[in-house]
């Protein structure tokens, strides 16, 4: 662990009193994500700020009721989430057995009781309630996420996607499935200017069934 990025001062900000939990998520990670295949070498040194502060900077916008996090992998940013709102429901969708184990372990060490994880792609995978919000990172381009998550939120449900610095062209090349998907009120935020280094972007629209 000793390439363990050391903890950033802005942590205690960004995950309020939810950081004891999230230390512990990020040590676990360390110690047996490049064993367990969740995480590449290279990412121990950037494990805090570029992984899971980015990922803690969705938060804010999630609200009281379901939120699915589709391809959650290591926990980015669906565990990570539901670790920094323990007043949300999350739902956790992969479909890779290995990630579902450590994600399963790692809901029960933690003792988090708001979050179930499902063994499923997104696209078979089926939910007894519609979710409130659904969100994502580093599954697939905007165009290729819609039909993966938009169909399992309800009329009037919220899209909040994590994006890279091409996110206003990756919603540019999806006019087609925007309106297929009745996605409305599209607009890309930036998260976490003036808090951190590493600012994240999330897409953002709300669905009609
Ligand atoms: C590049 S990884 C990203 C993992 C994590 N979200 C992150 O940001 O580190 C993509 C993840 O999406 C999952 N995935 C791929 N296709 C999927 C699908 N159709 N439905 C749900 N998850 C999928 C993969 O198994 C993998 O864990």
């Amino acid at each position: 662990m000793e390439n363990l990025e050391a903890e950033p001062a802005e942590a205690g900000v960004i995950l309020g009193e939810q950081l004891p939990v999230a230390r512990a998520f990020t040590e676990n990670l360390a110690r047996r994500g490049e064993e367990l295949g969740l995480i590449g070498p290279l990412e121990l040194p950037r494990l805090w700020s570029r992984h899971i502060l980015n990922s803690a900077l969705v938060a804010p916008l999630l609200r009281p009721g379901l939120v699915g996090d589709i391809g959650t992998g290591a926990g980015l940013p669906g565990l990570v989430l539901a670790i920094a709102r323990p007043d949300v429901n999350f739902v956790l969708i992969e479909p890779m057995e290995r990630r579902v184990a450590w994600l399963n372990s790692q809901v029960d060490e933690l003792g988090l009781t708001n979050t179930t994880v499902i063994r499923a792609r997104a696209e078979e995978v089926s939910l007894d309630v519609p979710l409130d919000q659904v969100t994502a990172r580093a599954v697939s381009a905007f165009r290729k996420l819609l039909p993966l998550t938009a169909p399992l939120l309800r009329d009037g449900g919220e899209l909040v996607l994590m994006k890279g610095i091409n996110a206003e062209a990756e919603v540019a090349a999806a006019i087609k499935e925007i309106r297929r998907f009745k996605v409305s009120d599209i607009r890309v935020d930036v998260l976490g200017e003036g808090v951190t280094s590493e600012v994240t972007r999330v897409v953002r629209g709300f669905v009609r069934a």
